[in-house]
């Protein structure tokens, strides 16, 4: 915690924006920017200041050496071990000028490092990057959402929807989800198969599965969260629930994995079709935040509904003021689904007061490692 942050926290709350409007009063004046700047004892939070000005302004710019970094495959070639830039040249097939700026930019924003003989090797970021497909793949579909917030004003103005990602999250806006074909989910599916490890090992070490009887997991996508889960916890029963052409994937998931006997796989649309029974814990695992509110509060209902007495319904997906992630929920996935046409980052709160009106008798968060990546809530359907 900073020390005006910490001096935040300590201050009754009319204060706190007193306080607050005093400082950004201070720090709108050219003329004490200039004296702070040069003081000694204001000249760190002078200069962490401007640094993080510089990076808000400059931030597209560091997204775009990242991305020509995955396009290259230079982490994957750099996971080799260290190698010349010669070397590095021929496999790029970049100009040795061009690759030289690239690999400069890269040292700066640490994905790669110079050694001191000179070669390159990965740096603390670009290293993990390494064995999580599923970080590249995401960097590879920002460019439909770089393109959608060329002009952030007019995304803000127009209605909402008929933007390069509403078109890539197809059920986003779509009349009858449940009859897009494979043709308009698989990209999106396998997105979401890419990065679910992550999503999974989050999820794994909040909650111990074992004590339930069966799981079904609704907008499971292609199954590859119950696929996880399934490896923790070997007597739990899946089911499987989401729009046709995308479970028919998860029938196929579950084929390859030997685990048929123990999924059953459902394709329809959770707006309108009624939910599997028998389940004895439902989750929803980066599903909420797509959906406005009615949706999400008709969705909860569904799925208290088909909960028996003592059930419980798991909730995993980014939360809107994290702390200490504070720019991922309403910065990032606020404008993310923003372009993508629906849903909304919601706080923690506000997940419970819908669970609240949708019958559930109480929620808890649970604590996860990476909150950024994912937050978990565990409510309890209480008495039916
Ligand atoms: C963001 S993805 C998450 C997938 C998976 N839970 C994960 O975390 O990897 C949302 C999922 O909800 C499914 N979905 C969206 N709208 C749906 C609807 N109306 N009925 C059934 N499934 C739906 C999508 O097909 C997609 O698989």
């Amino acid at each position: 915690m900073s020390a005006t942050a910490g001096l935040n926290a300590a201050m009754p709350p009319g204060w706190r924006d007193r306080f607050r409007a005093w400082r950004e009063g201070l720090t709108a004046s050219p003329g004490f920017r200039r004296w702070a700047a040069r003081f000694p004892l204001t000249r760190p939070f002078a200069r962490r200041r401007a640094r993080a000005l510089f990076d808000l302004c400059a931030g597209f710019v560091y997204s775009q050496v990242l991305l020509a970094c995955v396009r290259l495959r230079l982490f994957d070639l750099l996971e080799q071990g260290p190698i010349t830039e010669a070397a590095l040249a021929s496999r790029t097939q970049l100009p040795p000028e061009a690759l030289e700026r690239l690999l400069r930019a890269a040292a700066a924003l640490d994905l790669v490092a110079r050694r001191e003989d000179g070669n390159w090797a990965l740096g603390p970021l670009g290293a993990a990057m390494i064995g999580n497909p599923g970080i590249a793949a995401m960097v590879e579909h920002h460019a439909l959402l770089y393109g959608d917030l060329a002009d952030p004003v007019a995304l803000l103005r127009r209605p909402r929807g008929g933007n390069a990602l509403s078109g890539y999250w197809a059920y986003s806006g779509a009349e009858a989800p449940q009859a897009l074909g494979r043709e308009r989910t698989q990209d999106y599916t396998a997105l979401m198969a890419a990065s679910q490890p992550m999503v999974a090992e989050e999820v794994l070490a909040a909650y111990d599965f074992r004590r339930h009887r069966c799981l079904l997991d609704v907008g499971g996508g292609s199954g590859a969260f119950l696929a996880a889960v399934a490896a923790a916890a070997p007597d739990l029963r899946l089911m499987l629930f989401d729009l046709p052409a995308v479970a028919e994937q998860g029938r196929e998931r579950f084929a390859r994995l030997g685990l048929a006997s123990r999924a059953s796989v459902h394709g329809g649309d959770f707006t309108t079709d009624p939910l599997p029974e028998g389940a004895d814990l439902v989750s929803l695992v980066r599903v909420l935040h797509d959906h406005d509110d009615a949706v999400v509060l008709s969705l909860l209902r569904r799925v208290r509904a088909v909960l028996p007495k003592g059930g419980r319904l798991l909730i995993a997906e980014p939360m809107s003021g994290t702390p200490g992630a504070e720019p991922a929920g309403d910065a990032y996935f606020g404008f993310y689904l923003l372009a993508m046409g629906r849903g909304r980052p919601r706080r923690p709160d506000e997940l419970q007061a819908l669970l609240a009106s949708a019958g559930f008798a109480s929620s808890r968060l649970l604590p996860t490692h990476t909150p950024l990546l994912t937050r978990v809530m565990i409510a309890e359907a209480g008495a039916p």
